[in-house]
Protein backbone atom coordinates (compact mmCIF):
# COMPACT_ATOMS: atom_id res chain seq x y z
CA UNK A 1 0.00 0.00 0.00
CA UNK A 2 1.12 3.55 -1.10
CA UNK A 3 0.68 5.96 1.94
CA UNK A 4 -1.95 8.79 0.57
CA UNK A 5 -1.16 12.43 0.22
CA UNK A 6 -2.56 14.08 3.20
CA UNK A 7 -3.52 17.72 2.34
CA UNK A 8 -4.13 19.37 5.70
CA UNK A 9 -5.91 22.74 5.69
CA UNK A 10 -6.18 25.05 9.07
CA UNK A 11 -9.96 25.02 8.76
CA UNK A 12 -13.08 23.45 6.94
CA UNK A 13 -14.00 26.98 5.05
CA UNK A 14 -10.11 26.41 3.44
CA UNK A 15 -10.53 22.70 2.79
CA UNK A 16 -14.07 22.63 1.08
CA UNK A 17 -12.82 25.62 -0.95
CA UNK A 18 -9.53 23.67 -2.23
CA UNK A 19 -11.33 20.30 -2.58
CA UNK A 20 -14.14 22.16 -4.47
CA UNK A 21 -11.98 23.80 -7.00
CA UNK A 22 -9.49 20.33 -7.52
CA UNK A 23 -12.58 18.55 -8.00
CA UNK A 24 -13.69 21.39 -10.76
CA UNK A 25 -10.81 21.38 -12.39
CA UNK A 26 -11.00 17.51 -12.50
CA UNK A 27 -14.30 17.46 -13.73
CA UNK A 28 -13.20 20.23 -16.27
CA UNK A 29 -10.76 17.58 -17.86
CA UNK A 30 -13.24 14.89 -18.03
CA UNK A 31 -15.46 17.49 -19.96
CA UNK A 32 -12.18 18.48 -22.51
CA UNK A 33 -10.80 14.96 -22.86
CA UNK A 34 -13.96 12.93 -23.40
CA UNK A 35 -16.35 15.14 -23.79
CA UNK A 36 -18.67 14.52 -20.48
CA UNK A 37 -17.29 13.96 -16.61
CA UNK A 38 -18.94 11.12 -13.79
CA UNK A 39 -18.14 12.13 -10.52
CA UNK A 40 -20.01 10.42 -7.22
CA UNK A 41 -19.97 12.07 -4.03
CA UNK A 42 -20.80 10.87 -0.36
CA UNK A 43 -23.47 12.14 1.78
CA UNK A 44 -23.86 12.20 5.70
CA UNK A 45 -22.73 15.86 7.72
CA UNK A 46 -19.53 16.56 6.26
CA UNK A 47 -19.97 17.16 2.23
CA UNK A 48 -22.59 20.01 2.31
CA UNK A 49 -19.50 22.99 2.92
CA UNK A 50 -17.82 21.44 -0.28
CA UNK A 51 -21.33 21.40 -2.19
CA UNK A 52 -21.66 24.79 -1.61
CA UNK A 53 -17.91 25.72 -3.13
CA UNK A 54 -18.40 23.33 -5.98
CA UNK A 55 -22.13 24.51 -7.22
CA UNK A 56 -20.74 27.90 -7.99
CA UNK A 57 -17.92 27.14 -9.97
CA UNK A 58 -17.41 27.42 -13.50
CA UNK A 59 -17.58 24.32 -15.34
CA UNK A 60 -20.18 22.95 -18.04
CA UNK A 61 -22.31 21.43 -15.83
CA UNK A 62 -24.78 20.00 -18.49
CA UNK A 63 -22.13 17.82 -19.18
CA UNK A 64 -21.54 16.69 -15.72
CA UNK A 65 -23.35 13.09 -14.65
CA UNK A 66 -23.62 13.21 -10.30
CA UNK A 67 -24.56 10.47 -8.51
CA UNK A 68 -23.86 8.93 -4.90
CA UNK A 69 -21.23 6.99 -3.55
CA UNK A 70 -24.21 5.44 -0.96
CA UNK A 71 -27.74 6.14 0.03
CA UNK A 72 -30.00 5.19 2.77
CA UNK A 73 -32.95 3.53 1.71
CA UNK A 74 -35.16 6.23 2.55
CA UNK A 75 -37.09 8.88 0.07
CA UNK A 76 -35.52 11.81 -0.93
CA UNK A 77 -37.36 14.31 0.78
CA UNK A 78 -36.73 11.94 3.99
CA UNK A 79 -34.07 13.75 6.12
CA UNK A 80 -31.31 11.34 6.14
CA UNK A 81 -31.43 11.08 2.34
CA UNK A 82 -28.33 11.30 0.61
CA UNK A 83 -30.02 12.77 -2.26
CA UNK A 84 -31.77 15.48 -0.77
CA UNK A 85 -28.58 16.90 0.34
CA UNK A 86 -26.91 16.62 -2.94
CA UNK A 87 -30.21 18.27 -4.42
CA UNK A 88 -30.08 21.13 -1.77
CA UNK A 89 -26.54 22.03 -1.82
CA UNK A 90 -24.89 20.78 -4.78
CA UNK A 91 -27.29 20.69 -7.64
CA UNK A 92 -27.90 25.06 -7.19
CA UNK A 93 -26.73 27.76 -9.15
CA UNK A 94 -24.38 26.55 -12.09
CA UNK A 95 -24.87 23.23 -11.11
CA UNK A 96 -28.23 22.70 -11.03
CA UNK A 97 -27.20 21.63 -14.94
CA UNK A 98 -25.83 18.70 -14.00
CA UNK A 99 -27.60 15.42 -14.81
CA UNK A 100 -28.26 13.29 -11.45
CA UNK A 101 -28.18 9.55 -11.09
CA UNK A 102 -29.92 8.36 -7.16
CA UNK A 103 -29.28 5.65 -6.04
CA UNK A 104 -33.02 5.30 -4.28
CA UNK A 105 -35.43 3.71 -6.90
CA UNK A 106 -38.44 3.55 -4.62
CA UNK A 107 -38.29 -0.38 -4.43
CA UNK A 108 -39.26 -1.67 -1.26
CA UNK A 109 -35.77 -2.82 -0.63
CA UNK A 110 -32.39 -2.14 -2.05
CA UNK A 111 -32.07 -5.51 -3.32
CA UNK A 112 -35.06 -5.08 -5.45
CA UNK A 113 -33.01 -2.10 -7.07
CA UNK A 114 -30.10 -4.03 -8.09
CA UNK A 115 -31.29 -5.12 -11.05
CA UNK A 116 -32.25 -1.41 -12.36
CA UNK A 117 -29.23 0.29 -10.93
CA UNK A 118 -26.76 -2.19 -12.36
CA UNK A 119 -28.62 -2.23 -15.69
CA UNK A 120 -27.99 1.75 -15.75
CA UNK A 121 -24.35 1.86 -14.45
CA UNK A 122 -22.95 -1.00 -16.96
CA UNK A 123 -24.23 1.14 -19.38
CA UNK A 124 -21.75 3.71 -18.42
CA UNK A 125 -17.79 3.27 -18.08
CA UNK A 126 -17.24 2.11 -14.53
CA UNK A 127 -14.69 4.69 -14.58
CA UNK A 128 -15.49 7.68 -12.65
CA UNK A 129 -13.60 10.90 -12.78
CA UNK A 130 -14.15 12.29 -9.43
CA UNK A 131 -15.08 10.21 -6.02
CA UNK A 132 -15.28 11.81 -3.25
CA UNK A 133 -15.65 9.84 0.26
CA UNK A 134 -16.32 10.09 3.70
CA UNK A 135 -15.49 8.36 6.73
CA UNK A 136 -16.96 7.49 9.90
CA UNK A 137 -15.31 7.32 13.13
CA UNK A 138 -16.33 3.37 12.93
CA UNK A 139 -13.68 3.56 9.95
CA UNK A 140 -16.52 2.97 7.67
CA UNK A 141 -16.70 4.53 4.74
CA UNK A 142 -19.40 4.73 1.69
CA UNK A 143 -21.28 2.12 3.18
CA UNK A 144 -18.69 -0.32 4.34
CA UNK A 145 -19.76 -0.67 7.83
CA UNK A 146 -17.93 -3.04 10.21
CA UNK A 147 -20.61 -4.92 10.87
CA UNK A 148 -22.37 -5.58 7.62
CA UNK A 149 -23.16 -8.73 6.28
CA UNK A 150 -21.97 -7.41 2.92
CA UNK A 151 -18.44 -6.58 3.77
CA UNK A 152 -16.51 -9.03 2.28
CA UNK A 153 -18.12 -8.76 -1.00
CA UNK A 154 -18.12 -5.05 -0.79
CA UNK A 155 -14.46 -4.52 -0.25
CA UNK A 156 -13.57 -7.53 -3.13
CA UNK A 157 -11.87 -5.58 -5.75
CA UNK A 158 -12.32 -8.73 -8.18
CA UNK A 159 -16.35 -9.11 -7.87
CA UNK A 160 -18.16 -7.20 -10.46
CA UNK A 161 -20.92 -6.32 -9.03
CA UNK A 162 -20.76 -2.31 -9.33
CA UNK A 163 -23.76 -1.78 -6.76
CA UNK A 164 -24.58 -3.58 -3.52
CA UNK A 165 -27.36 -3.46 -1.15
CA UNK A 166 -26.17 -3.36 2.60
CA UNK A 167 -27.75 -4.77 6.27
CA UNK A 168 -25.45 -3.20 8.78
CA UNK A 169 -27.32 -2.96 12.48
CA UNK A 170 -24.77 0.15 13.01
CA UNK A 171 -25.93 1.41 9.61
CA UNK A 172 -29.81 2.69 10.90
CA UNK A 173 -31.90 1.75 7.82
CA UNK A 174 -30.62 -0.41 4.78
CA UNK A 175 -28.57 0.97 2.26
CA UNK A 176 -27.33 0.43 -1.02
CA UNK A 177 -23.40 1.61 -2.14
CA UNK A 178 -21.05 1.18 -4.61
CA UNK A 179 -18.93 -1.26 -4.67
CA UNK A 180 -14.88 -1.16 -4.10
CA UNK A 181 -14.46 -1.36 -7.71
CA UNK A 182 -16.01 1.51 -9.39
CA UNK A 183 -14.57 3.63 -6.11
CA UNK A 184 -11.15 2.43 -7.01
CA UNK A 185 -11.20 2.67 -10.68
CA UNK A 186 -11.95 6.47 -10.06
CA UNK A 187 -9.07 8.83 -11.61
CA UNK A 188 -9.77 11.07 -8.57
CA UNK A 189 -10.22 9.45 -5.26
CA UNK A 190 -10.14 11.67 -2.40
CA UNK A 191 -11.22 11.02 0.98
CA UNK A 192 -12.73 14.08 3.11
CA UNK A 193 -12.17 14.06 6.67
CA UNK A 194 -12.85 16.77 9.53
CA UNK A 195 -11.95 16.64 13.01
CA UNK A 196 -8.90 15.16 15.36
CA UNK A 197 -10.62 12.01 16.00
CA UNK A 198 -11.04 11.37 12.03
CA UNK A 199 -7.31 11.94 11.29
CA UNK A 200 -6.52 9.47 14.51
CA UNK A 201 -8.75 6.86 12.77
CA UNK A 202 -7.17 7.16 9.07
CA UNK A 203 -3.91 7.03 10.86
CA UNK A 204 -4.76 3.57 12.54
CA UNK A 205 -6.60 2.20 9.32
CA UNK A 206 -3.01 3.10 7.71
CA UNK A 207 -1.41 0.16 10.00
CA UNK A 208 -1.72 -3.49 9.50
CA UNK A 209 -5.07 -5.01 10.24
CA UNK A 210 -8.24 -6.61 9.11
CA UNK A 211 -10.80 -4.43 6.92
CA UNK A 212 -13.55 -5.62 9.19
CA UNK A 213 -11.35 -3.96 11.76
CA UNK A 214 -12.11 -0.24 9.56
CA UNK A 215 -13.07 -0.95 6.52
CA UNK A 216 -11.71 2.22 5.24
CA UNK A 217 -8.77 0.17 4.84
CA UNK A 218 -9.97 -1.33 1.45
CA UNK A 219 -10.06 2.15 -0.22
CA UNK A 220 -6.82 2.95 1.30
CA UNK A 221 -4.82 -0.56 0.24
CA UNK A 222 -6.57 -1.03 -3.14
CA UNK A 223 -4.88 -1.06 -6.42
CA UNK A 224 -5.04 2.14 -8.39
CA UNK A 225 -2.50 4.13 -10.06
CA UNK A 226 -2.46 6.93 -7.88
CA UNK A 227 -2.78 6.41 -4.11
CA UNK A 228 -6.30 8.11 -2.39
CA UNK A 229 -6.00 11.79 -1.77
CA UNK A 230 -7.11 12.66 1.92
CA UNK A 231 -8.60 16.35 2.35
CA UNK A 232 -8.20 17.42 6.46
CA UNK A 233 -8.78 19.95 8.40
CA UNK A 234 -9.88 20.28 12.09
O1 LIG B 1 -24.43 8.19 3.73
C1 LIG B 1 -23.45 8.22 4.43
O2 LIG B 1 -23.55 8.23 5.67
C2 LIG B 1 -22.10 8.19 3.85
O3 LIG B 1 -21.89 8.44 2.58
C3 LIG B 1 -21.00 7.84 4.78
O4 LIG B 1 -20.01 7.00 4.30
C4 LIG B 1 -20.41 9.13 5.33
O5 LIG B 1 -19.51 9.67 4.44
C5 LIG B 1 -19.76 8.90 6.67
O6 LIG B 1 -20.69 8.28 7.53
C6 LIG B 1 -19.30 10.18 7.31
O7 LIG B 1 -20.43 10.90 7.68
P1 LIG B 1 -20.35 12.36 8.29
O8 LIG B 1 -19.82 13.24 7.23
O9 LIG B 1 -21.77 12.68 8.66
O10 LIG B 1 -19.43 12.26 9.48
Amino acid sequence: MRDPAIHRYPDRQTLAEALAAGVAAVLAGGIATRGRARLAVSGGSTPALFFDHLAKTAIDWRDVCVTLVDERWVPDDHPRSNARLVKERLLVGPAAAAHFEPLFTGAARPQDALDELSAAFETESPCFDAVILGMGADGHTASFFPDAAELDAVTDADRRDLVSGITAPSAGEPRITLTLRPLALSRFLALHIEGEEKLAVLNRALEDGPVRELPVRAVLRASRPDPVSVFWAP
